[in-house]
C-alpha cells in the first residue's frame, strides 16, 4: 500500500464523519475536499468511489456489521465508519485485495485510537474475510429484505411498496445504488448535436444520442468536464428526465414564459434555447443567491432572453400585475427522492413529515401562480421525486379546486416513444422511475387552462 492511498482512506473517513455528523451534503463536501487536497484524478476517483459507495450502502453495511458483533458492545462512530468503508471495499471493489484493506484499516485504527481498537477492527475484518457477508435472501419479509439489501430506510420502502408495489419498488431501489451515466444538452445556438458529437468522438469520449431530447447526448465513456467543449460552454450537464420537462412544454418562438422555481437554471436555459432565445423567460427563485445563478448560467450559455430575480413564487402576482404568460413552469421544491443516486444522503435525512410539508408548499405555489397563466395557456408541473403525495395527489387537489383546468390530453401523445408504455403513466401525468430510462426519478404533467 502506498503512502498516498493510505491517505485516501484517511480522507475518506474524515469525509464520511463530516457528512454524517454535520449533515454536510455529500457532493459539496467531496468537491471541497478534492479541491483542497489537489488529488490526482485517479486518487480523486477512488476517494469519490469509496465515500459515495459507503454512504450509498450505509444501512446494508450497518446490517453486516451487526452480524459480526456478538455483544451489545458500544462502538465509537468513527470506528463504525472505518469498518463500513472497509467492508465496502472488500465487498464491492475488485481493485484492492482484502488483506491490503484490512492492513490499512488496522493502521488507521492504531493511529486514530489505540491498540485495543486496532485489535477489534482486525478481528471484525478477519471474520468477514473468513466467513463472508450475510445472505439477504434469507430475510423473509420482502420489504425488509429490499430495505437492507439496497440500503433504503424501512419507512421509505414500505411507503413505495404501498404506492407502486414491490416489483417497481425493488427495481427502483436496486437502480438507486448503481452508477448513473452523465448526459448533456447541446446549446443549439452555438453548435449542432452532430457537430458536438463529432468533436467529442475526436477527444475519445464515447457518446450516444438521447432518445428523450433532440438536444441530448449520453456520455458512455470519458470525462467531459476535462474536454475543451465544456470550457467553451457548448453544452449543459443535465439529466435526461430533467431535459424532458422543457421538451414537453409545447414551446414556440416569441412566447412569454414564467419559470416560478428556476434555480440553478437548468430548465430556464433549456426553455430559452428551445425558443431560439426569442421571447422572454421570467425566472424566479426564493433565494436571491440562487436566482443570481440563473443569470450566470444564462450568460455563460450566451442566452439573452432570460430575466432572473428573487421572489417567492406565492407572491408573483404582486410582481406581474395585469400580466399573463403563455407558458408557466412550476418545477417545485420537493423531497428529491428521484435523485438518490447522486445525493444518497437524502434517503437518510428525509421524513414523511417533510413530504407532507412540501406537498402543502407545492399546492400553495400552484394556487398562487395559476392566475398568471393566459386562457388556453399551458402550465407544466414537475418534481424530481417519486412520491404520490407530492405528485399525483397535488395535481388531483389542484384540479378539484380549479375546474377551469384539465390535464392536456396532447401531453401523453408527445411523450417519447420509449415512455409510451411506461407503468408510471396515470390520468394525472407521468411518474418516471429511475429504472425506466436509467435517469433521475421525475414526475411531470401539463395542465391547460380553459377560456
Ligand atoms: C427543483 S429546484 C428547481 C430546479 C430548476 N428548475 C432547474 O431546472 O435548474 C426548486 C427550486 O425552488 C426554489 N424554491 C423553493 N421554494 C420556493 C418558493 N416558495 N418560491 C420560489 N422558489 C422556491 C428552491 O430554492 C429551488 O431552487
Amino acid at each position: 500500500m502506498t503512502k498516498q492511498s493510505y491517505n485516501i482512506r484517511n480522507i475518506a473517513l474524515d469525509l464520511l464523519m463530516r457528512i454524517s455528523d454535520q449533515g454536510g451534503y455529500s457532493h459539496l463536501v467531496i468537491d471541497q475536499m478534492l479541491k483542497k487536497h489537489q488529488l490526482e484524478p485517479r486518487d480523486g476517483g477512488l476517494l469519490t468511489e469509496i465515500v459515495y459507495g459507503t454512504l450509498q450502502r450505509k444501512l446494508t453495511l450497518e446490517y453486516d456489521l451487526n452480524t459480526f458483533i456478538k455483544s451489545n458492545k458500544k462502538i465509537d462512530t468513527w470506528v463504525k465508519w472505518l469498518l463500513y468503508l472497509s467492508f465496502y471495499q472488500m465487498k464491492y471493489l475488485d481493485k484492492v485485495p482484502d488483506h491490503a484493506v484490512i492492513h490499512e484499516s488496522v493502521e488507521i485504527a492504531k493511529r486514530k485510537g489505540h491498540k485495543g481498537i486496532a485489535n477489534f477492527v482486525n478481528g471484525i475484518l478477519r471474520s468477514a474475510q473468513r466467513d463472508g457477508f450475510p445472505d439477504y435472501e434469507l430475510i423473509n419479509d420482502p420489504v425488509k429484505r429490499v430495505s437492507i439489501e439496497t440500503s433504503h430506510p424501512l419507512w421509505l420502502v414500505k411507503r413505495w411498496n404501498q404506492q407502486y408495489g414491490i416489483e417497481t419498488t425493488e427495481q427502483m431501489c436496486q437502480t438507486n445504488i448503481t452508477h448513473k451515466q452523465v448526459s448533456i444538452r447541446v446549446q443549439p445556438q452555438r453548435i449542432t448535436r452532430k457537430q458536438l458529437l463529432s468533436r467529442l468522438e475526436d477527444s475519445h469520449i464515447r457518446v450516444r444520442l438521447s432518445s428523450i431530447s433532440e438536444q441530448g447526448l449520453v456520455i458512455e465513456e470519458g470525462n467531459i468536464l476535462k474536454d475543451e467543449t465544456f470550457q467553451e460552454a457548448l453544452f449543459t450537464i443535465q439529466d435526461e428526465s430533467s431535459m424532458l420537462v422543457a421538451e414537453l412544454m409545447d414551446l414556440k418562438e416569441e412566447m412569454t414564459v414564467l419559470d416560478a422555481c428556476s434555480a440553478p437554471g437548468g430548465k430556464a436555459t433549456h426553455i430559452a434555447e428551445k425558443m431560439n432565445d426569442s421571447g422572454t423567460v421570467f425566472a424566479y427563485d426564493l433565494h436571491a443567491k440562487k436566482a443570481a445563478l440563473v443569470n450566470k448560467k444564462a450568460k455563460e450559455l450566451g442566452l439573452t432572453s432570460i430575466q432572473a430575480a428573487q421572489s417567492d413564487a406565492r407572491k408573483l402576482q404582486e410582481k406581474h400585475v395585469n400580466h399573463t404568460f403563455d407558458r408557466i413552469l412550476i418545477d417545485a421544491p420537493c423531497s428529491g427522492l428521484g435523485v438518490l443516486r447522486s445525493k444518497p444522503d437524502i434517503k437518510y435525512n428525509k421524513t414523511s413529515e417533510d413530504i407532507r410539508k412540501l406537498a402543502t408548499i407545492q399546492k400553495e405555489i400552484l394556487h398562487h401562480v395559476e392566475p398568471l397563466l393566459k386562457n388556453e395557456g399551458k402550465l407544466m408541473y414537475s418534481t424530481c421525486t417519486v412520491d404520490q403525495e407530492e405528485n399525483e395527489e397535488v395535481i388531483k387537489d389542484f384540479l378539484a379546486k380549479h375546474p377551469n383546468y384539465r390535464v392536456d390530453p396532447a401531453f401523453f401523445a408527445e411523450l417519447p416513444e420509449i415512455l409510451q408504455d411506461s407503468s408510471g403513466r396515470s390520468e394525472w401525468g407521468i411518474q418516471i422511475f429511475p429504472q425506466d430510462i436509467n435517469s433521475d426519478g421525475f414526475f411531470m404533467t401539463r395542465l391547460v387552462k380553459d377560456s
